[in-house]
């Protein structure tokens, strides 16, 4: 048995693919998937805080609450993320609790409504990124741009969506209380969604602000804070590749954060997609962890190092 401290990051896949309709049930059906595969990690010792996205879930809730603005008052962006924190760590909480009890393992599952502080002077405001909701075709997104303001952008080749700021994590606000959790050896679902970003004031106080932070670059942040071995970062790739989709194309099993950053120069990450990872990926490993990159399917086989992308500092992989 070992007792490591793994800062799990759920890919967007591991909730819901791009083609599925974003039904309670297709979520929770993927959600239960995941969690049986979580649930070994938990059964080989290791100690879990989950996080995971919520860019399909936020931006559905809040188009839900802008098509409702004439029956009920509309939320704000950071409401709406704290929404989503609440939808998916329900159901990771259940399907989580259920896969254990069915391996007779007695431990419990918590959720943390996770606030994030962030900067307003983060240059994301002033040039959003993060591609939230539905895919549209270009047409949908022509009109939607001029019916209702939107900023919509091409989301990797997979259709338009929707843009909002995402500025970078400062602080994790509740990483005391997580790390207590821990401790007491509760799984412990926090930070989903990248948190709910809110900004400090100079009386010390905090108040919500309209983005959604990437979820591995909180991801990292958190790992950081509380003292996690391993970041492994769960999506749906087996590797992270150089020439990805094109002749030449390699897989990287052990890379160091130099290494990674001269294939970004070369460009070979993609915006949306991959880089955020490579970033969180590299930084961490850069404050002395270890990182990891992988299929979710083969999670475990890639905390043995027979799978994944494994990134350390140079001098570790003596
Ligand atoms: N160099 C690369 N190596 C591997 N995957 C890449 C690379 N560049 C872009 N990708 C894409 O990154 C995707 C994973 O990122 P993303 O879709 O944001 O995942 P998630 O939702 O799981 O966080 C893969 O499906 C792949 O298409
Ligand atoms: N917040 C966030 O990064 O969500 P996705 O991973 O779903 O884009």
């Amino acid at each position: 048995m070992n007792n490591r401290t793994l800062l799990v990051a759920l890919g967007g896949n591991a909730i819901l693919q791009p083609k599925q309709e974003a039904t309670f049930e297709n979520q929770l059906a993927n959600v239960t998937a995941s969690c049986r595969i979580l649930a070994k990690l938990i059964r080989m010792g290791y100690r879990l805080i989950i996080t995971h996205g919520n860019g399909p879930q936020v931006g559905n809730i809040l188009r839900q609450n802008e098509e409702a603005r004439q029956v009920v008052p509309q939320m704000p962006l950071d409401v709406c993320s704290a929404e989503s924190q609440g939808l998916i760590g329900y159901m990771i909480q259940q399907a989580m609790r259920n896969e254990l009890e069915l391996l007779g393992i007695d431990k419990s599952v918590v959720s943390i409504v996770t606030r994030v502080e962030v900067s307003s002077d983060d240059e994301a405001f002033r040039n959003p990124t993060k591609p939230i909701g539905a895919f549209y075709s270009e047409e949908e997104a022509q009109a939607f741009m001029q019916e209702k303001g939107w900023i919509m952008k091409e989301d990797a080749n997979r259709g338009w969506r929707r843009v909002v700021p995402s500025p970078l994590p400062l602080h994790i606000i509740e990483a005391d209380v997580i790390a207590k959790l821990l401790n007491e050896d509760q799984i412990v679902i926090a930070c989903g969604g990248g948190g709910i970003p809110v900004v400090r004031k100079p009386d010390g106080t905090y108040r919500g602000i309209e983005a959604v932070i990437d979820k591995d670059h909180s991801a990292c942040k958190l790992a950081q804070e509380i003292g996690a071995d391993v970041l492994l970062i769960l999506t749906d790739v087996d590797n992270v590749y150089i020439h990805y989709g094109r002749p030449g194309q390699r897989a990287l099993t052990r890379v160091t954060p130099p290494e990674l950053e001269r294939f970004r120069r070369e460009g070979h990450f993609s915006e949306g997609s991959m880089q955020p990872k490579i970033d969180a990926a590299s930084r961490f490993a850069d404050s002395g962890g270890t990182s990891i990159i992988c299929s979710l399917h083969e999670a475990d086989l890639a905390l043995e190092g027979e799978r994944g992308t494994l990134i350390m500092k140079a001098a570790d992989h003596a």
